[in-house]
């Protein structure tokens, strides 16, 4: 048997929609896996009961068929589905890392990277790999249909989960069709800087080039008290902050010693708007990983 914990990540970071990821250091979703005749799945942990147990439904499954790899596979979710931090590309990167492992398939992580975003489009409807790449890399990853490339990088994070479902597929069916030109110019001279800021650590350069003004936006508005919170973290000291992912979570970048006030202020904000919330103070991190058993 074979133990493999995969983290958290979050896709976009602002200006660099389906493109830019990171690894986070905590949460995390850890997979168990044992070769069978024909594969089973469970599932426990947060939102478990959301879940599919069908491989045919869940992001593991696909990864089973593209590794020929059928086996007992236990999943104990540290990440809520429907986040916004990357959790059913979690388990599709676990996945990719322990079959490949328990099977001796031979793939390299950034071969994996492909194979687990098979994972990601039995949910998401199609292959989207700015979750999973970071999820198998670790660190800042930027991922194009040319390739990923990869930046450890060390910043400190608040990531802050209002408790509000939004689901991936509806967060992609609010984003506009096309943008002007001078929100492309933007976009693209936010996207440079952070990363930019990736490279040099920097969290204030990391912060600004989060910024962006097409996609944020539109999502906003499924996310009660977005506004609120967003302005609260920066008053508390941000250098940044924006939707993880499609939503609901909010991602604040912090300066060395800001997260207890930054995570504070984000869990007030939503409440001032009626929503319960919890903040996860976490760091970049490392990709998915095998465990000792
Ligand atoms: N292994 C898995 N972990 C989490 N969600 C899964 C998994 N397999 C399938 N799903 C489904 O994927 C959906 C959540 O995916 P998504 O909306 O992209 O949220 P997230 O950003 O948290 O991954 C839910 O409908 C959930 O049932
Ligand atoms: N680029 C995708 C990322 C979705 O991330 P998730 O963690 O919400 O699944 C998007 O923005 O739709």
């Amino acid at each position: 048997m074979l133990t493999v914990r995969a983290p958290a990540t979050s896709a976009n970071l602002g200006s660099g929609y389906d493109v830019f990821g990171i690894a986070l250091s905590g949460p995390a979703d850890v997979l168990r896996v044992e070769k069978a005749p024909r594969t089973t799945l469970s599932v426990t942990g947060a939102g478990s009961q959301y879940i599919p147990e069908d491989p045919a439904q869940n992001t593991v499954g696909a990864v089973v068929d593209a590794l020929d790899a059928p086996a007992r596979i236990r999943i104990d979710k540290g990440i809520r589905p429907a986040s916004g931090l990357g959790s059913s590309a979690a388990s599709a990167a676990a996945a990719a890392l322990a079959l490949n492992e328990l099977y001796d398939r031979g793939y390299s992580r950034e071969e994996l990277v492909s194979i687990a975003a098979k994972g990601e489009a039995v949910v998401a409807g199609e292959a989207h790999d700015d979750n999973v790449a970071p999820a198998l890399l670790g660190g800042f990853t930027v991922a194009t249909p040319d390739g990923v490339t990869h930046v450890p990088a060390d910043l400190q994070l608040v990531v802050c989960l209002p408790d509000i479902v939004v689901s991936t597929s509806d967060a992609r069916a609010v984003v506009p069709d096309g943008v002007r030109l001078d929100e492309m110019v933007e976009t693209v001279g936010n996207a440079a800087t952070l990363t930019a800021g990736m490279e040099r650590d920097d969290p204030y350069l990391v912060g600004r080039g989060m910024r962006e003004s097409v996609v944020t936006p539109s999502r906003a508005k499924l996310i009660d008290g977005y506004g609120h919170v967003h302005d609260r973290a920066l008053e508390a000291g941000a250098t940044g902050v924006t939707i993880s992912g499609a939503g609901p979570a909010v991602l604040a970048v912090c300066p060395e010693g800001f997260k207890r006030r930054v995570a504070a202020a984000m869990v007030e904000g939503f409440d001032d708007r009626g929503v319960e919330a919890r903040a996860f103070q976490t760091t970049v991190g490392e990709g998915a990983r095998l465990l000792d058993t």
